[in-house]
Order: C-alpha cells, then sequence, then structure tokens
C-alpha cells in the first residue's frame, strides 16, 4: 500500500519550548483521519510541519515518498493543501477571486488562467455550496461562509492530499455534516487522503478511518475510532470523567462527557 505521509522520530521546539516529541505514524493513500487532543497538544504544530510551514528540528517527514525539504513549493502544493484554523486576507478580493488562487501551482509565471482553471474554480465553489457568494469581497461575508470558502480554494488546487485545521468550527450543524460528507465523497470518490484536526470527537469517530490523539505533544493513541476512544485514553489526555457508549444510527463509539476532574 503506498504511503501518502510518513513522518519518523520527528522533534519540533519554538525557541527553547520543545513542542512536539518523537512523533512517529504513517497515512496510507485514501485514508480519512482525524487529530484529536485538548488545547495546546500540538495539534496545528503537527499540521504546519507536514506542510512545511515549520521545520522540525529533527525527524523526518515524506509526502508520497519524498522527504518534505525536497520539494519545491509549487510541485508541493499540487500534492497537499492546507486549510488553515484562520486565514488571514489584507486585501479585498472577491470570493472568486481567492479560489482562483488555488490554481497557482499549475500557473506559469506569466501565465493568466484557461477556460479549464475557471471550470475548476466554478466546480470549486458549487462543490461548497458558495457559488451564490463569488462577487461578494471575502472579508463582507460570515464566518462559516468564509470557511467554507477557503475550503474551496484548497480543493481548486486539486490536491492529493488535504489538511483541514478545525474545518467546522465556526459552521452551524448543518454545514458540519455538509462538510464533512464532502470530505468523506472526496475521500471515497476521489481517494483524497484527508487529515483533519477537530476537537469534536463524536463527529471525528463517525467519519474517521483512523484516529491520532495527541496529548503534551506526544502520540498517545493512534488507531481506529474504537480503538483510540476509549475510557482511559480520553480521561488522561482531557482530564475528564467520560462515558462512551455507540452511537446506533452511525455505528460508530459515542462519547459523553460527565464532569472535569479538575473541580
Ligand atoms: N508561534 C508560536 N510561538 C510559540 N509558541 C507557540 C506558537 N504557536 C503555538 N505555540 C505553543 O505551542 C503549543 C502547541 O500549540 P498548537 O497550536 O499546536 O496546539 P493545538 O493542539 O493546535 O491547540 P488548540 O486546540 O488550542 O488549537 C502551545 O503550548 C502553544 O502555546
Amino acid at each position: 500500500m503506498e504511503m501518502a505521509i510518513e513522518v519518523e522520530s520527528l522533534y519540533f521546539s519554538y525557541g527553547d519550548s520543545l513542542i512536539l516529541r518523537d512523533i512517529n505514524f504513517k497515512i496510507k493513500k485514501g485514508e480519512f483521519v482525524s487529530i484529536i487532543g485538548p488545547n495546546g497538544s500540538g495539534k496545528s504544530t503537527l499540521l504546519k510541519n507536514m506542510i512545511s510551514i515549520y521545520k522540525p528540528n529533527r525527524g523526518s517527514i515524506k509526502i508520497d515518498g519524498k522527504e518534505i525539504r525536497e520539494y519545491k513549493a509549487k510541485e508541493l502544493a499540487k500534492k497537499i493543501a492546507i486549510v488553515p484554523q484562520d486565514t488571514n486576507i489584507a486585501y479585498d478580493f472577491s470570493v472568486f477571486d481567492v479560489v482562483v488562487m488555488g490554481r497557482n501551482p499549475y500557473l506559469g509565471r506569466f501565465q493568466s488562467e484557461s477556460y479549464k482553471d475557471f471550470q475548476i474554480v466554478e466546480d470549486s465553489l458549487k462543490l461548497t455550496d458558495t457559488l451564490y457568494l463569488k462577487d461578494k469581497s471575502i472579508n463582507q461575508i460570515s464566518g462559516g461562509e468564509r470557511q467554507r470558502v477557503i475550503i474551496a480554494r484548497a480543493l481548486a488546487q486539486e490536491p492529493e492530499i488535504m489538511l483541514l485545521d478545525e474545518p467546522t468550527s465556526h459552521l452551524d450543524i448543518n454545514h458540519q455534516i455538509e462538510i464533512l460528507s464532502l470530505l468523506k465523497k472526496l475521500n471515497t470518490e476521489k481517494s483524497m487522503t484527508i487529515i483533519i484536526v477537530i476537537h469534536d470527537i463524536n463527529l471525528a469517530a463517525r467519519y474517521s478511518s483512523k484516529m491520532i490523539l495527541l496529548n503534551k505533544g506526544e502520540i498517545i493513541s493512534i488507531g481506529k475510532p474504537r480503538e483510540v476512544i476509549t475510557y482511559e485514553n480520553i480521561e488522561m489526555a482531557y482530564n475528564l470523567n467520560v462515558v462512551i457508549t455507540e452511537n446506533l444510527y452511525t455505528n460508530s463509539p459515542y462519547l459523553i462527557p460527565l464532569t472535569s476532574k479538575k473541580l
């Protein structure tokens, strides 16, 4: 089985503080992976290492079998796209123009977009239910609309792997399910490898083939949702009394938080 991402003995620090320690995991092509863990456990930092925004102090990250540091920026952007937690867009670009930016890796230095590029942009807008926003300024739409537009931009990049940092955090329950279902569809129909950071453990368990539980910069559990979502693991990572039951409608483990152990 071909690997999309292989991370080996990764260490990363901001200045003197070590944030990620001895991170090891492999993600096969076509997997749907959720990274969960408490605030500050290193989830976003790990994602940013996986797309070369940050460079690890030690260890190796391979994308499609090749060391990440050996990729040129445009070449990497065709393999992997990121939907960050907060996207600041300084200028008043229209939604359409923002999504067109997803085509940059495919254009030469002085080359402008072709009919095909615009077609891909339109498809991406349609898939994320944002076509009606196309002429609006990116700075004059709601948080949830903006999140869907940034996902459309990542789709326009036509990546093999998509990394999303809390893609459902600003969304209402309908759009949460819609976005996760869309990611699942891209995953099953286009074999796109999907990796999301997400706080909602029940949604993560429902959509993922694999989960990674981070705590204090280390992986404390990795595997299928049922292997990771155990009383012991959740209690250890979140300092919380919980009950793990079964969601009979979605056939996935279901967590009910009870009381914080700090109180
Ligand atoms: N740019 C930075 N410089 C220094 N320290 C940082 C920086 N970004 C994050 N940190 C620290 O690194 C640690 C991990 O942060 P990170 O954002 O990766 O956590 P997270 O698991 O994504 O958290 P959350 O669930 O709150 O989004 C935290 O202690 C945080 O304070």
